[in-house]
């Protein structure tokens, strides 16, 4: 619940982004408020990625402003975006097909633990395995602990990814697309996740299966060409007819 003189977790504003000549975003302000489930959405091309990117810190805004917490980190590295709270589903871009699944997530814990333990002791060393145990757990593949992570079915690995995304215990988590390529029993099983991790700490993803996304946030935003289109629950987004028209073919 968010209360009236809560400040935003994140703030875009009047962010534009261009690749040479090519305007990809330009000029959307908007904000998210701590503890919420928010999906970006748009047609082909609407500037999903690029806002999602500039959002997590991949690349800085051509110009405008990014403030977490009221503080503004425009331009900040990716790594230190991890370190004020901020994680993002592709956070750790290798997952390492060959370890087991427990390893991968340890590798992502003792680089969390290893920026706050510069005195290496025995707990510096056994707090990754702890932490990896919990956060397999968080995510319900603590039973495939040991196995190959190449031999993860697709759903799971994209749990993988975000377990690895949580070692930081980011109080912002992104998700690009989460559940791209996913069967429908696989997609049900994320849904559940993302329900039960937006529970506990912000989250925003970007998502292009409509039906998925009116069932899991209450806020949408919608981006058309570059630009801010709308927000609003997801019955205001239906009901819009700009949004209808630009998004949905219809209206
Ligand atoms: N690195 C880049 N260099 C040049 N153009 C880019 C780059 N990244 C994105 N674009 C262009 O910016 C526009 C927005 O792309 P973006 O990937 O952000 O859209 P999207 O809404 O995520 O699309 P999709 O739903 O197809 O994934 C597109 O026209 C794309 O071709």
């Amino acid at each position: 619940m968010t209360s009236p003189n809560q400040i935003p977790i994140l703030e875009a504003r009047n962010v534009s982004k261009s690749f040479g000549k090519f305007k990809a975003l330009q000029n959307v302000s908007t904000h998210f408020m701590p503890g919420t489930l928010t999906a970006i959405i748009g047609p082909n091309g609407a500037g999903k990625s690029t806002f999602f990117n500039v959002l997590s810190g991949a690349f800085p805004p051509t110009s405008g402003q990014i403030l977490f917490n009221g503080k503004d980190i425009t331009g900040m590295q990716q790594h230190e975006f991890a370190r004020i709270g901020i994680s993002k589903s592709f956070q750790i871009t290798n997952v390492f097909k060959q370890l087991t699944v427990h390893e991968n997530v340890r590798v992502a814990a003792q680089m969390e633990t290893a920026r706050y333990d510069f005195l290496r002791n025995a707990q510096s060393y056994s707090k990754p395995i702890e932490i990896a145990d919990q956060l397999l757990r968080r995510v319900n593949l603590e039973h495939l602990r040991n196995k190959i992570t190449g031999d993860l079915a697709h759903g799971q690995q994209r749990a993988l990814e975000i377990a690895m995304a949580l070692a930081c215990d980011p109080s912002l988590l992104l998700l690009d697309e989460p559940t791209a390529g996913m069967s429908p029993e696989e997609t049900l099983v994320m849904m559940d996740l993302i329900r039960t991790l937006a529970s506990e700490r912000t989250v925003i993803l970007v998502e292009h299966k409509m039906k998925l996304i009116m069932n899991l946030c209450k806020r949408i935003i919608v981006l058309h060409h570059g630009e801010f289109l709308a927000e609003g629950s997801p019955d205001e987004i239906q009901n819009n007819a700009e949004v209808r028209r630009v998004y949905l073919g219809q209206g």
